[in-house]
């Protein structure tokens, strides 16, 4: 399918970003204008600072915008309600999950809260798409394991299948890699191209590995100071956007093989 013919699940207008206390404003980026659409694996992307978790908190809600609209699925995000919200976007922050004594079955299952009674009890529904989650993960065979045994890269898995259990079309993670080996940050940003491809949901994450994110994503986000620029990966590397990103006095962008590598 050409990409132009998707439909637009997240738009931004005149989006400005940042943090107001009583006394002072400090934005951290200005007037980010972006459209991204459906059934993509997207890719946000800046140096350190630059302001991506600010970004995703503030597309996620849980983080007021200073000026500027977001709309999601073409409705102002401020205008849905919490449960209207929950069945839309499921988000994934850094931050560690509340409770390690949880079991990774416990853990994905919070994942259908938006759809359980009052009492949290899971129906046949609930209980299908929980176990599909885990199948979707590879991580059945752990759901009966508490949270504090797994390893970073499976409490990472067991985080989207909880995201996945949730159903929505459209799923935020916050740098979903940190802390995991080479082989697990490929593996885990293999796993998020996959499900794209399977289920068509929408998956925007931030992350430092610039050069996976170029190979698997089929969008990037690139914050810089002044300018938030969308586009496929191969258009971002011929616009030579990744050379502007860091200062060149260590680093360079290779454009014949996709990369960052060492100056010598
Ligand atoms: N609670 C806060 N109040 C005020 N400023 C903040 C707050 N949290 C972050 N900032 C500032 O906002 C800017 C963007 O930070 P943010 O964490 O969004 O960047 P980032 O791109 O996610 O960084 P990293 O890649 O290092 O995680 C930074 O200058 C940071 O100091």
């Amino acid at each position: 399918m050409n990409k132009n013919t998707k439909p637009t699940i997240i738009e931004t207008k005149n989006l400005t970003i940042g943090y107001t206390s009583k006394k002072s404003t400090t934005v951290v980026c200005k007037n980010i204008n972006m459209s991204l659409q459906k059934g993509q694996l997207i890719g946000l992307v800046g140096a350190n600072g630059i302001g991506k978790s600010t970004f995703l908190r503030t597309l996620t809600r849980v983080q007021p915008q200073i000026s500027g609209s977001i709309f999601l699925d073409k409705k102002l995000l401020d205008t849905y309600s919490n449960s209207q919200l929950a069945k839309t976007m499921s988000v994934v922050l850094t931050e560690q999950i509340a409770s390690k004594n949880l079991s990774v079955f416990e853990v994905v299952a919070l994942g259908r809260q938006p759809y359980t009674n009052w009492l949290g009890k899971l129906s046949e529904t609930d209980m299908r798409m929980v176990n599909l989650a885990l199948e979707q993960t590879n991580i059945g065979a752990l759901k009966n394991k508490k949270c504090y045994e797994l390893s970073d890269g499976q409490l990472q898995k067991v985080m989207i299948a909880r995201a996945l259990a949730q159903d929505t079309d459209l799923i935020i993670l916050d740098e979903p890699t940190t802390h995991l080996d080479m082989y697990h940050k490929a593996y885990i940003l293999k796993l998020l191209q996959k499900l794209v491809k399977e289920t068509n949901k929408t998956i925007l994450f931030s992350s430092h590995e610039i050069d996976l994110a170029i190979q698997l994503c089929d969008t990037m986000v690139v914050l810089t100071n002044n300018k938030v620029i969308t586009d496929a990966p191969c258009n971002l590397i011929s616009a030579k956007v990744f050379e502007a990103l860091f200062p060149s006095d260590l680093i360079a962008f290779d454009t014949k093989t996709g990369s960052f590598r060492v100056k010598k």
